[in-house]
């Protein structure tokens, strides 16, 4: 589904990927772990078109897809560590903010999508409430929502249980095997290898021979 060839990035003279290679097929769960600093985050946003690729291929479904189409093409939505909601926005507010400002979106077609995540995601009553007044699973769940906003084909999650306690750890890994279930294709960044092991199809370690 999803094929990465010889991918290099750098930030200045540093080397964060040398001729890197991923092949994801459609409905896995991918977790990407390695050390600290190894380029898992960074990973995430060159799929998402949020930080650029120097060189190399993006291949979805048989597609060679332009380094710089990446942004528009939507094919990763992105859950942020430490789910990044806008604190002044009402729940409702962070999840059609993007898609109407940046997708053309119609605000009522954006609205209905929003009320239908948030329902299936069971955080529907919270829809007017403000970041702050949520709790840690709910925040995640809207953070889910909001990724999902945009019809991604893969779901990205940066380090989904780091803000999180070992109960709520649970409640992520089930969201996730429960979009499994639905033939989503997700990647999940983390350094929890128990949670890993827990829902990934198959484990990823980006640089780690940096680890010795
Ligand atoms: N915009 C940037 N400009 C310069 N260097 C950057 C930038 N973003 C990341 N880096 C560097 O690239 C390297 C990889 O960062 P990244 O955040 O992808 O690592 P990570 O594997 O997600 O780490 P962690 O597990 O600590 O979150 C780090 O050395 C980081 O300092």
């Amino acid at each position: 589904m999803l094929e990465l060839k010889n991918i290099n990035k750098k930030f200045g003279s540093k080397v964060i990927f040398d001729n890197f290679n991923l092949a994801i097929n459609a409905g896995e769960v991918v977790a990407i772990a390695g050390p600290s600093g190894g380029g898992k985050t960074t990973l995430l946003r060159m799929l998402a078109g949020l930080e650029t690729i120097d060189s190399g291929q993006v291949i979805f479904d048989d597609e060679v897809i332009g380094l710089d189409e990446l942004i528009t093409r939507n094919f990763l939505g992105f859950v942020f560590q430490d789910f990044q909601l806008f604190p002044h926005m009402t729940v409702l507010e962070n999840l059609t903010l993007s898609p109407v400002k940046t997708m053309g979106m119609s605000k009522e077609a954006a609205v209905l999508k929003a009320e239908k995540l948030l329902t299936n995601l069971e955080v529907i009553e919270q829809k007017n409430a403000y970041p702050y007044s949520l709790s840690g699973g709910q925040k995640q769940r809207v953070a889910l929502a909001r990724a999902m906003m945009i019809d991604p084909k893969i779901i990205g999650y940066d380090e989904p249980t780091s803000a999180l306690d070992p109960a709520l750890r649970d409640q992520v890994a089930n969201l996730i095997l429960e979009n499994k279930s639905l033939g989503i294709t997700q990647i999940v960044v983390t350094h929890d290898m128990a949670f890993a092991t827990k829902i990934a199809d198959t484990i990823i370690k980006v640089n780690s021979k940096t680890k010795d």
